[in-house]
């Protein structure tokens, strides 16, 4: 028997009652023929299918997971591959669009193309080459399309760094943090990266939180629980320490790390962070942030295989702090030595990539707190992304020079620029290729998770069945143990895997045909029932216990053993009409069965009746059940 899951239907194996006769008189010497009545049991062959439907299942599952992991290795390969022929350092450029307080010039400084920008201040022309600009019309969505590639990246266990720099006003808050209409890179990218980590397959990834800021050289832990109330109130987390391990990976003693289990949880965090943040006015930029905001989320990779290592990687997204020059921002006093401390680090930051551009032995990486923190970040394994901010006012020309100008030294040796047209022809053909490549193995990616998918969810409803078939099968077990009709086993055949299966709707209240009563039962039921029917109410309940016999008092077996085998056999579909035809647990099974073996045996002490005419009754119908039992 099997019982189909899907649409609750019990499949019995033929031949079933309609084999099933009984001899007429224990002295005959006929061998019983077949009996194989209990719809709960299934027959060996069919547990032994189950069983071994499961075990390729399982392997199925393996190789699929293996097959996963190498192609999930390959990728990891091409997107390196990629990400390095296109730079390992990679320069964006973004221009503010106007805003409604700002008049539009006749002639804009500022001009640009894909990959170009120029700019035109006091007679003086100057072009500047980006891995991509992103216009006054590019959308956030525009702009986080671009960093997605990092994240995986980041996901593959190489440390990121994502960097928005230019002059105070020029949009690098908006660019990361953005607003709650268009949110930044910063928000996307931490739901980006829940959402890889969940389709994840083969690895359990999680994350930690952690935002600082380094103010006037000093490191503010902005998620820690004690802030100060104003923004330039000393904070009791103010000056934390730098620690750089023997594997080189940098550490900030003290610093808060928080696990985010959801984005949820983490861009309440996130928010957190950014309102604790030190800002101040001047004549620029209302809310001017006085300092570099650094977000860092710690990614902690494990795959499944027993013993495999957790890989930790850093994805930095840093919001630096105005690179203007002082005297145009009107600053003075505490603004003036903001300012300036600004300037100091972004300094150090222009000289630590340039020295990694030129491949220099010595990278100056102590000149500044922002470089140490950076270190294991900036360096040869990490990708970087930075995000260059310019305005599109008159105004702001000489200044937005200047920006490009710091990001034509971190671009100087991987961009185009020196490359012959040939050279500049071959390395798109590469990264072309790449990419072709690289979709390839996303596709086969695709399918085979689906695979898995499909495998795994027919493995669990397969083990599900086999967990309640075994259940009744070891029910099953223990009633032969138990059964004194061990005599009669070689005689009862197990039904042959050629044997038909036939559907039978568990709703449709079954009866095996060997439990309907005969002509002469069905005559004989009628009276008494009739007669019963005019006594009081107690006999009647007695009557409608009988009743359960009354079907099968055909059977004459006078084997005690054998009326016991054939009764707890048929009292389940018995039991099963009786449900409303929802599956049952097998604990619920046993102890209904129970309950109807002790209400299917007639007890003389249960029927009293003071009238002779109903003990004669009841003693006829006493006299019948006690053949049966
Ligand atoms: N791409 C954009 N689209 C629309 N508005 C923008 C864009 N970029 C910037 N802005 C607006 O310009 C103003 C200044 O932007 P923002 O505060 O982000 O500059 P910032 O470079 O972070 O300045 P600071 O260095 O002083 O913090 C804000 O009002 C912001 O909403």
């Amino acid at each position: 028997m099997l019982i189909s899951a899907e649409k609750g239907e019990i499949l019995i194996s033929q031949p079933l009652v309609s084999s099933m006769s009984v001899p007429e008189s224990i002295e005959s010497p006929q061998p019983v023929p077949l009996v194989y009545t209990d719809v709960n049991v299934v027959p060996e062959h069919e547990r032994n299918e189950l069983e071994k439907s499961i075990s390729s299942l399982e392997g199925e599952v393996l190789e699929l997971k293996l097959k996963l992991k190498s192609l999930d290795e390959k990728r990891k390969g091409v997107l390196n591959k990629i990400i390095d022929t296109k730079g390992s350092i990679r320069v964006f450029c973004r221009v503010r669009p106007f805003l409604l307080t700002e008049r539009r010039p006749n002639r804009e400084p500022v001009s640009f193309g894909p990959d170009n920008v120029v700019v035109r201040s006091a007679g003086a022309r100057k072009e500047f080459e980006f891995d991509k600009v992103f216009h006054q019309s590019a959308t956030q969505e525009d702009v986080f399309g671009e960093v997605k590639p990092i994240l995986r990246s980041a996901l593959d266990g190489h440390n990121v760094c994502v960097l928005a720099y230019g002059q105070t006003g020029t949009g690098k808050t908006f660019t990361m943090d953005g607003t709650n209409e268009q949110p930044g890179l910063a928000p996307r990218a931490i739901k980006e990266l829940f959402n890889e980590a969940s389709m994840d397959h083969t690895h359990s990834v999680s994350f930690t939180m952690s935002m600082l800021e380094i103010y006037m050289g000093n490191l503010k832990d902005l998620l820690s629980a004690r802030q100060p109330l104003r923004s330039n109130e000393a904070s009791t987390k103010c000056n934390l320490n730098i620690q750089v391990d023997s594997k080189g990976s940098v550490e900030i003693e003290g610093l808060t790390e928080v696990e985010v289990h959801d984005f949820t949880k983490a861009r309440w965090w996130y928010n957190k962070g950014r309102r604790v943040r030190s800002t101040s006015w001047t004549n620029v930029n209302e809310a001017s942030s006085r300092s570099h905001c650094l977000t860092r989320i710690t990614i902690f990779r494990r795959g499944d295989a027993v013993g495999s290592k957790t890989e930790v990687s850093k994805l930095w997204m840093i919001d630096l702090g105005g690179s203007e020059r002082l005297l145009k921002t009107g600053a003075i006093g505490q603004t003036l030595d903001e300012g300036r401390a600004i300037n100091l680090s972004l300094s150090a930051l222009g000289d630590v990539i340039a020295a990694l551009r030129r491949k220099k032995g010595h990278v100056p990486y102590r000149n500044s707190k922002l470089t140490q923190i950076l270190k294991d970040s900036l360096g040869t394994r990490s990708k970087v992304l930075m995000l260059v901010h310019i305005s599109p006012r008159d105004e702001d020309a000489s200044e937005t020079i200047c920006s490009l100008n710091f990001t034509k030294r971190a671009r100087a040796v991987e961009s185009n620029r020196g490359l012959t047209e040939e050279l500049r022809k071959l390395r798109e053909k590469k990264i072309s290729e790449l990419e072709e490549e690289m979709q390839d193995i996303q596709e086969s990616f695709k399918k085979i998770k689906a695979r898995l998918q499909e495998a795994e969810c027919l493995l669990s409803e397969n083990k599900k069945l086999l967990w309640t078939t075994s259940d009744n099968y070891q029910e099953d077990i223990e009633k032969k143990v138990l059964s004194p009709l061990d005599h009669l086993k070689d005689t009862n055949a197990t039904p042959k895997s050629s044997d038909k299966l036939v559907k039978i709707s568990k709703s449709s209240g079954f009866v095996p045909r060997f439990m309907n009563s005969t002509v002469a039962s069905r005559i004989r039921q009628t009276m008494s029932e009739k007669e019963i029917n005019a006594k009081p109410q107690s006999i009647r309940s007695v009557a409608r216990n009988l009743a359960h016999f009354s079907t099968s008092q055909s059977l004459s077996l006078s084997d005690s053993r054998s009326r016991g085998l054939l009764r707890r056999s048929y009292t389940k579909p018995l039991q099963a009409a009786a449900n409303s035809g929802t599956p049952e647990t097998p604990k619920r099974d046993i102890k209904q069965r129970k309950n109807i073996d002790d209400t299917s045996s007639p007890r003389s002490k249960m029927v009293t009746s003071s009238d002779p005419n109903v003990r004669a009754k009841l003693c006829h119908h006493r006299r019948r059940m006690s053949s049966l039992t």
